[in-house]
């Protein structure tokens, strides 16, 4: 468990808008340093538009992100960026036209403590075996994998990861929860969005419940495990 009690982000009556449209209705959650907390819910109930709004990149948003004691809500991506955080969306977002390599060195350095070239070669062997090839030519779990690394050398050591396990074989689920469970153990913390409850229940700390754009409930592991019901009712599964 974390060291530190203190939340190092703290989300408080968090709406955001796309257009006309509201996607998230006041959320409310916290996140501790060393901490892996999951979104989880089902789909279209914000999962996703709480990570783009703790990122700055919805059309609007109001309420309260407060990341290490700094407010975020006034902020743009780029300097929330700069201020530590660090988002792997859903989409994976590889260029098709840069090699592995070059898509891994996209991103900038922002602060020390990020991993070197050799450290991410050694997590992913799959990377390194394939370092030439373009980013069209990578699997699904090989582009996965680069969208990991790629956020990995910029010295963020906290990670916003947004469905990491979506539509990958079990085994390469398996290797790229081996790999969040190592970013874990090396202190990074992590905010997971994350439908597979199996893949969930093995990386996590706490659970926080999204439902309709706000957190209807948190839970521990142990509560998911003894009422796995709930949970899937919640998932709508
Ligand atoms: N770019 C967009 N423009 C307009 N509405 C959007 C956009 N993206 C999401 N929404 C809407 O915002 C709400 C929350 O969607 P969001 O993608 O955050 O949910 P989610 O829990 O991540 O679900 P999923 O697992 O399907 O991605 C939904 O009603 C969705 O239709």
């Amino acid at each position: 468990m974390p060291s530190d009690p203190q939340p190092i982000l703290k989300v408080e009556n968090l709406e955001a808008w796309y257009g006309e449209s509201k996607a998230l209705h006041g959320m409310n959650f916290d996140v501790r340093e060393g901490e892996l907390v999951t979104l989880i819910g089902r789909n279209g109930a914000g999962k996703t538009s709480t990570l783009r709004s703790i990122m700055g990149i919805v059309g609007n948003r109001t309420g309260s992100i407060q990341f290490r004691g700094k407010e975020l809500i006034r902020k743009r991506t780029y300097q929330i960026a700069q201020e530590g955080i660090a988002y792997c969306p859903e989409e994976r977002a590889i260029f098709a036209s840069l090699s592995v390599a070059e898509n891994m060195t996209l991103p900038p350095v922002l602060r020390p403590g990020g991993l070197s070239d050799k450290d991410l070669f050694e997590a992913f062997p799959n990377l390194h075996a394939r370092r030439k090839s373009g980013g069209s030519k990578l699997s699904g779990g090989e582009q996965q994998m680069l969208a990991i690394a790629r956020i990995l050398r910029t010295g963020s050591r906290f990670i916003l990861l947004d469905e990491p396990s979506e539509g990958l074989a079990p085994v390469i689920v398996k290797q790229i929860g081996t790999q969040i469970l190592r970013l874990k153990e090396q202190g990074f913390t992590i905010v997971l969005v994350e439908q597979n409850l199996q893949f969930a229940r093995l990386v996590a700390d706490r659970h926080v419940v999204v439902e309709n754009g706000q957190v209807v409930d948190t839970l521990t592991p142990e509560d998911l495990s003894a009422d796995l019901d709930r949970v899937k009712t919640y998932l709508g599964v």
